[in-house]
């Protein structure tokens, strides 16, 4: 379980937020997309709940804040955008790369052999970076986030620019992965590819959530099935449909756009009637999101604070790292102020669907202690009875289409299983309080914005540092892909390429995540200059490359 709590992000001082206020909880055994337009804040949203980024607001996995957890890479699988798409140093090959994240996460490399098999990447595992495809070097980044065999994907795009073939693998991989009880965050831009993949989809508007609908609920009001006609005849046609009772528009200058009536009625009444047709496809038309359409009964909003987690028991459990730079903790090392008013554990309304990972530890989220000023409320995490761990956790086979040549993908030993997500009866948190964000920045939802709130068209400039992080990340081929290793904090991201010999010292940026393979600046020409290389047959992907023109999918 993922809970999303009041997350809030301003680049700039008198900028309209990137993001507004996010709450939303994101449950086991589920796919959830966060869908959204360019630049409504989907990355910004994954970067603070990972602390990637400070802002407002706070992200429990299971109970901890992500640096609070003591081995992130075990619990949350993190796939982000990487520089040039490349899942680490060109030069490197597929099987010496995960070997060595493998090394830096302490996890036995015959772990990385197992995830190239499961990722179809076995048969080209000896073969440089270099000369793979963006649709191999996204699984080979997947692979990565895998290592520690997390209960948790959290993935920005995953999918974006990959070849039909591709995407399709990584829906069923995804849809197997939360089948068997995992937990699914995935970020896409496309309503057709949300209503696709998940179970539930989050939009994102201008950086506030406008809608969080359960997929079937998603498909009916967000997109429209259409049958796209063309022709010759189309006036006699749309005459003959209009008869029929179908809704026609226009759809160019020989093309019909029509609902209401079946591609085979309409193939069937042509024909009866003599009318030549050149095109007849089914399509789905995207419908503007409705405002507002969030559960009445999620009663979560605004920010939280966390204190010292402790364990039910003894109270000795190490405590999450307090997030955000405005939070205010007490002393490392010493237990946290007890909960200003623990309110008792009343589920969440969503409670009953969402069985919560076994080794989850609850955050009991308190009421603000004083919302007027911008102080964040108290809240106290506290570690709810471990719940009894299953078997039964495994990543079953996936279903793949025969013309898709892939072998199904190997079941997990049970010592890589994902954990039985069953909730402890009343273990989930209760209602949390109402937002404290100050008026200027919690305005209604469904309000239009202010003049001065407007999302600006073009992309705001970075922060200070941002610029640098990026260009610096850039200038080593940071992959900032995967969350298998275990640093914590920007600043002493490690840095395992040295460990592992490459040139190249620096991770900035990696932060979090912390699974880093570093490069020289050749990464880029390097990448350019691929198609001089012959790209081995992807099993995924087995349409031949020839040149470099021919790398995007
Ligand atoms: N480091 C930064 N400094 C300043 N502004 C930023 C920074 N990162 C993002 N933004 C701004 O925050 C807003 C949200 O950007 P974000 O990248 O989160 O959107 P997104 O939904 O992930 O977009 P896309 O689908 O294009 O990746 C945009 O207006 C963007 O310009």
């Amino acid at each position: 379980m993922i809970q999303i709590t009041g997350l809030t992000k301003v680049y700039r001082r008198g900028r309209p937020p990137a993001l507004l206020d996010l709450t939303l909880d994101v449950r086991p055994g589920l796919v959830t997309a966060l869908l959204g337009p360019e630049e409504s804040g989907k990355s910004t949203a994954l970067r603070l709940m990972l602390d990637l980024e400070r802002g407002q607001g706070v992200t429990l996995f299971g109970g901890r804040t992500y640096r609070g957890l003591r081995r992130p890479e075990r619990e949350v699988g993190v796939v982000l955008p990487t520089v040039g798409g490349m899942a680490g140093h060109p030069g490197r090959t597929a099987r010496g790369h995960l070997r060595m994240l493998a090394a830096a996460a302490g996890v036995p490399t015959g772990r990385a052999d197992e995830l190239l098999e499961q990722t179809r990447l076995a048969a080209v595992a000896g073969h440089r970076l270099r000369v793979f495809s963006p649709g191999m070097n996204r699984r080979l980044i997947l692979a990565g986030a895998l290592l520690g065999a997390p209960g948790t994907l959290v993935l920005d795009a995953p999918t974006e620019g990959l070849s039909p073939r591709n995407i399709e693998w990584f829906h069923s991989f995804l849809r197997s992965f939360a089948v068997a009880g995992g937990t699914v965050l995935v970020t896409t831009r496309t309503p057709q590819e949300a209503a696709q993949l998940a179970d539930r989809v989050a939009t994102l508007e201008q950086g506030r959530l406008v809608a969080d609908q359960p997929v079937a609920d998603f498909r009916r009001t967000r997109l429209r099935p259409e049958v796209s006609v063309r022709g010759p005849q189309m006036a006699r046609l749309a005459d003959l449909l209009l008869g029929q009772g179908a809704l026609v528009r226009r759809d160019g200058a020989v093309g019909l756009a029509v609902s209401g009536i079946g591609r085979t009625e309409i193939g069937e009444l042509a024909y009866r009637h003599g009318i030549l047709l050149h095109e007849l496809a089914e399509r789905v038309v995207e419908q503007p999101a409705p405002r507002a359409v969030l559960p009445a009964s999620s009663g979560r909003s605004g920010q939280v604070q966390l204190h010292k987690a402790r364990t039910a028991s003894d109270g000795s459990q190490p405590a999450p790292t307090v997030p955000g730079p405005q939070a205010a903790p007490g002393p490392h090392g010493t237990p946290g102020p007890q909960p200003v008013a623990s309110p008792p554990a009343a589920p969440i309304p969503h409670a009953a669907q969402s069985p919560e990972p076994a080794r989850a530890r609850q955050a009991v989220l308190t009421a603000p202690a004083a919302p007027a000023a911008p102080v964040v409320p108290v809240a106290q995490a506290v570690q709810a009875p471990q719940a009894p761990l299953g078997t039964q956790s495994r990543v079953p086979d996936v279903l793949l289409t025969e013309t898709q040549h892939l072998a199904p993908l190997e079941p997990l030993s049970p010592t890589q299983a994902l954990p039985v997500m069953q909730a402890p009866p009343g273990s989930v948190p209760s209602s949390l309080p109402p937002s404290p964000l100050p008026p200027s920045l919690a305005p209604s939802l469904s309000a239009p914005l202010s003049p001065a709130q407007q999302v600006p068209q073009g992309r705001q400039a970075p922060e200070p540092g941002y610029a640098l992080r990026a260009a610096f990340a850039g200038a080593v081929g940071t992959n900032l892909a995967t969350a298998t290793a275990s640093a914590t904090t920007s600043a002493t991201a490690t840095t395992t390429a040295s460990a592992a010999g490459t040139a190249g010292t620096a991770a900035v940026g990696a932060a979090a995540t912390g699974t880093v393979s570093t490069g020289t600046a050749s990464g880029a020409s390097a990448l350019s200059g691929a198609g001089a290389h012959a790209r081995p047959s992807d099993p995924a992907t087995p349409a031949p490359v020839v040149g470099p023109d021919h790398r995007s999918e």
